[in-house]
């Protein structure tokens, strides 16, 4: 999939396309709609592009960095990544106008509830709009929904601000994840028996609600293991700001400066001011044995350690 920045104006394309056009944050189940609808409509000659926006969510709000999305429209088999990067202070009216004088656009597809700023304006009538103007066809597709809530960005970020992570996860479609750079703390985890690694480079993701999480680990050597998450401000040792750290359970091994990406499958509970460390040490040690216990972990390793003989 080739990814173009655009700066001023989109480059000049004689390529035919289908153009599906979103903000994209997340990249949930109607997002994923969206470009499966493309790949359907688009003839054997046409190709996917993927037209998206930077500036449209507000820093320490996003569920997808902008690494993230790229690598969800590779997997949903886009061929072309539209980056608009200074298109803030544009009409939704005028960013398609451009695009229709740069692209030999075949279709455009939007979904039914596509909003370009905080206005309550359906923006998929303008969409339409300009494609009637121009002699584009238009497909606009009905939002998709969950129990009758709509999926939306802004309701997943809310649910995850609240630790519904089952319910964030059925509308993305797979678990609400993060991806940072390991980064060298305190060194006051593995003094505990619970050494944790802090995840750095996050500050453009939404908040989880504070608390004990379980999870699982993506190493970027392709192992993975099921871990306990931190997420909070740590009231227990004075902690100042929010952080999100991650135990994970029966590995040892250095991972400073490694990119991990971090799933969050549930909320265990939320974070206690505990008295003293003896008393946190006592909490983390239940909250293992019952991550153990969901996961079943204890079992299949008895049950391997008898096999071994
Ligand atoms: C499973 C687990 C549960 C935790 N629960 C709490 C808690 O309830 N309250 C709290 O203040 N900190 C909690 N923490 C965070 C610990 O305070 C933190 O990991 C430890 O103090 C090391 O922190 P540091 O990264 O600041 O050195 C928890 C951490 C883990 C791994
Ligand atoms: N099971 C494990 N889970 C998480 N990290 C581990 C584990 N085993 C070894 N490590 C390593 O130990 C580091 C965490 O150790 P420790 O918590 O003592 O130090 P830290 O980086 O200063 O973090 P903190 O500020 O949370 O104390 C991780 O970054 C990783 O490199």
């Amino acid at each position: 999939m080739d990814t173009i920045e655009v700066t001023s104006a989109i480059p000049q394309s004689s390529d035919p396309v289908v153009l599906v056009i979103g903000k994209w944050d997340g990249f949930h189940k109607g997002h994923q709609q969206l470009v499966d609808k493309a790949k359907q409509l688009a003839s054997y000659e046409e190709r996917v592009s993927v037209l998206g926006f930077a500036g449209h969510s507000r820093p320490g709000c996003a569920l997808s960095s902008y690494e993230d999305r790229i690598h969800a429209f590779k997997s949903a088999g886009a061929d072309r990544y539209y980056h608009m990067n200074s298109s803030e202070n544009q009409t939704i009216e005028e960013v398609i106008e451009n695009s229709i004088r740069s692209l030999n656009i075949k279709r455009m597809i939007i979904s039914e509830d596509f909003h370009w700023d905080e206005t309550d304006m359906k923006h998929s009538e303008a969409v339409e709009e300009a494609g009637r103007k121009n002699d584009v066809p238009v497909t606009v597709l009905p939002s998709a929904t969950i129990h009758g809530l709509t999926i939306q960005s802004s309701t997943i970020r809310t649910l995850i601000s609240k630790g519904h992570m089952e319910a964030a996860q059925s509308m993305l479609g797979r678990p609400f994840e993060i991806t940072g750079i390991v980064e060298k703390g305190e060194q006051l985890g593995r003094q505990l028996g619970f050494p944790t690694l802090n995840m750095g480079d996050i500050q453009d993701y939404v908040e989880l609600r504070p608390g004990v999480y379980l999870g699982i680990v993506d190493l970027s050597d392709d192992s993975s293991y099921y871990t306990l998450v931190s997420a909070g401000y740590r009231p227990t040792v004075n902690g100042d700001s929010y952080k999100v750290e991650a135990y994970l359970l029966d590995f040892s091994g250095d991972l400073y400066g490694r990119q991990v990406t971090l799933k969050f499958f549930r909320h265990l509970r939320d974070e206690v001011n505990f008295e003293g460390l003896d008393a946190l040490v006592e909490q983390m040690k239940m909250d293992e044995l019952e991550a153990r216990k969901i996961l079943g972990i204890t079992d299949t390793l008895e049950k391997e350690k008898s096999n071994m003989g």
